[in-house]
């Protein structure tokens, strides 16, 4: 009963998937006449094929039924032609349809569905789940129909014929089912099994792919092989049983095709001698025990591909369910915000030699608005509070430190300005005005996240740098290039802005990759600016370059900055220290090291690492 209810509330939303994404009613009206015209002229030629022998036999063959039958055949393949064409039209119209919304509804999905779900599933409901629906559309759907209307006139028109022989004909129908039924339900579980199989091994290769670096480092390769083996092992089997069924299903219908075509030829041929049908009707009667048949076997596949579909339809709706981040900009709205590489002074953020080139670059740092939490609390899953009644402001053009140790919550504050999540309570405020009420665009694109994790897409430098923003001129390019201290790299490479960075920026090293996006943040020219202290140790030679980058970038910017080597900092104008998920103390480098035990045992801390790594 239960399984009753879940097929039928499968139909109906597939039916409303479909509609909503259908094109225009006529082509689709069109692509259905077609189809059931191609049809019904099919069904005319064995009876034209019936005349045509009844006059050749009693030697009066008319020219007209020569032309008729021709015509029919000219008609019926041009049908078909233009009937494969629309059917195909409307289902590429459908699936192209669909997978524009899933892409626009994917990018817009909010963080916490991407920590929910591997990024393999989702590909998966863009790419495969879309193309089940697509071939269920283009090659079922019109056949199943154009099926129905055979059999249903093929019979007809052979019971006008001889009901005897359609009565013969028909009774190996139910026995082809009695076979074909319970192997077709056995394939749709094996194919079915087949997809999940496939798309683990999917799943394996793009996690394997992505991280080929940790594979090998870690000496996994053995370990992987095997996994994949094991894999490729089991769709090898799969494909066995599924070849298994196929082998018994071919033979079968072709041996019940044949058994039905002896019969009826040899009953035929008795009732043809005693002259109860016409040489004419045995030769219709055979043809249109084909157009019977045919369908049927089709039938088999078709309900397979109907449950496949159905599943692929669910698991679409499922996502298009999702709430996005913003329901507003469902437009085509910029991705304004920087999430970028990896950068951060190794030394004090101080000094000027940098400074007079950021005024080439950005205006936007005049902005002097404050940015503060009230009360905030906030945890990834309800049993574990990370941030808890968490109140801090930032100094409005100038550099707040966030310390702490490992795991306190200091970039979970930073994903909560960027609203990668939204606070359980209270609120984070930006010039007096909560920043959950303005639009999400807006507000991201006045921030840059320059991350530990160094984001590069596989693409040129100019693509990188130039990313989520529109109609660039390379001189502003320059401008920030120069402002990051890549001028000189970038005279090195013989193809310029239009070098390739490979997968992830792996072709660049890991300064390079910290002042390009120090480069894209100035492009962007934020009010506020994220820095996510690097965890990477540059040579000095290199730190010094990122170094004097960041002065340019900061200057006159709100920064906050998640530090972990403290004498980064110790010119900050605020420092606050989050202690399990809340603020334990806030001050000057000075302040807290004379109140606040928890900095003044890190400082001492990393005074002696420093000491030692120095002796
Ligand atoms: N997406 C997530 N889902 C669930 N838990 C998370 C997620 N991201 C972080 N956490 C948990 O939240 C806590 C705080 O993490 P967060 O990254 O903010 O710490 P942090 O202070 O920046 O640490 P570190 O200094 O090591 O980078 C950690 O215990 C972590 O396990």
């Amino acid at each position: 009963m239960k399984k009753k209810e879940e097929i039928s509330l499968d139909v109906k939303g597939f039916l409303s998937l479909i509609r909503s994404h259908s094109p225009a009613k006529w082509i689709i009206a069109a692509a259905v006449l077609l189809g059931i015209g191609e049809t019904l002229l099919s069904l005319l030629v064995p009876l034209m094929t019936k005349t045509l022998v009844e006059q050749m036999s009693a030697s009066a063959l008319e020219t007209m039924t020569i032309v008729l039958l021709g015509s029919v055949f000219i008609v019926q393949t041009a049908m078909s032609g233009f009937s494969v064409y629309t059917m195909s039209y409307v289902g590429e119209y459908i699936v192209s349809s669909m997978r524009r919304q899933l892409w626009e509804r994917v990018i817009r999905l909010p963080v916490p569905f991407f920590d929910n779900n591997t990024s393999g599933e989702t590909m998966s409901r863009v790419t495969n789940d879309t193309n089940v629906i697509k071939e269920f559309i283009i090659g079922h759907v019109i056949s199943f129909l154009g099926g129905i209307i055979s059999v249903i006139g093929g019979v007809s028109i052979l019971l006008y014929i001889d009901w005897r022989m359609t009565l013969l004909m028909l009774a190996a129908v139910p026995a082809a089912l009695l076979v074909l039924w319970p192997l077709g339900s056995k394939m749709f579980s094996v194919s079915k099994a087949m997809q999940d199989e496939t798309a683990l091994l999917q799943g394996d290769l793009g996690r394997v792919l992505t991280e080929i670096r940790l594979v090998k480092a870690s000496l996994a390769e053995k370990v992987e092989e095997r996994q994949g083996s094991g894999r490729i092992a089991s769709l090898f089997r799969f494909g066995l049983k599924e070849a298994k069924i196929m082998s018994i299903v071919t033979p079968l219908m072709m041996t019940v095709m044949l058994l039905v075509l002896v019969v009826l030829i040899g009953y035929g041929g008795v009732r043809v001698a005693q002259g109860q049908i016409t040489s004419g009707d045995l030769v219709a009667i055979i043809l249109l025990m084909f157009q019977i048949v045919m369908p049927f076997t089709q039938m088999a596949s078709f309900f397979t591909q109907f449950q496949k579909a159905m599943g692929a339809s669910n698991r679409i709706l499922e996502l298009l369910k999702e709430e996005t981040e913003d329901g507003a900009s469902m437009s085509s709205c910029r991705a304004a915000n920087a999430v970028i590489g990896n950068a951060m002074p190794s030394q004090q953020l101080s000094g000027n030699n940098q400074l007079e080139r950021s005024s080439a670059i950005g205006t936007a740092g005049q902005h002097r608005a404050e940015l503060a939490f009230h009360n905030v609390s906030f945890s990834y899953t309800p049993d574990r509070p990370i941030l808890q009644n968490v109140s801090l402001s930032a100094v409005p053009g100038g550099m707040t430190a966030i310390v702490g140790p490992s795991g306190t919550g200091k970039t979970t504050l930073f994903s909560l300005i960027e609203r990668f999540y939204l606070p359980g309570q209270g609120n984070i405020r930006y010039g007096g005005e909560a920043i959950s009420s303005m639009p999400l665009e807006q507000w991201r694109s006045r921030i840059a996240y320059v991350s530990q994790e160094s984001p590069m897409m596989a693409g040129s430098i100019r693509h990188n740098l130039t990313y989520g923003l529109d109609g660039v001129p390379d001189s502003k390019v320059r401008d920030a290039i120069a402002g990051a201290n890549l001028s000189e790299f970038l005279d090195t490479l013989p193809e310029g802005l239009d070098t390739e960075v490979g997968e992830r920026g792996v072709k660049l090293s890991g300064g390079q990759r910290q002042r390009l996006a120090i480069a894209r943040a100035l492009l962007r020219d934020p009010e506020i600016l994220l820095l996510d202290e690097a965890t990477a140790h540059l040579d000095s030679g290199s730190e010094k370059l990122v170094q004097d980058a960041l002065q340019v970038l900061m200057k006159d910017r709100t920064t906050l900055v998640i530090a972990h080597r403290l004498a980064t900092i110790s010119n900050a104008d605020r420092i606050i220290v989050l202690e399990n998920g809340e603020v334990s103390g806030q001050g000057t480098h000075m302040e807290l090291l004379q109140s606040h035990e928890l900095y003044a045992k890190l400082v001492h801390q990393q005074f002696i690492d420093n000491e030692v790594l120095q002796a």
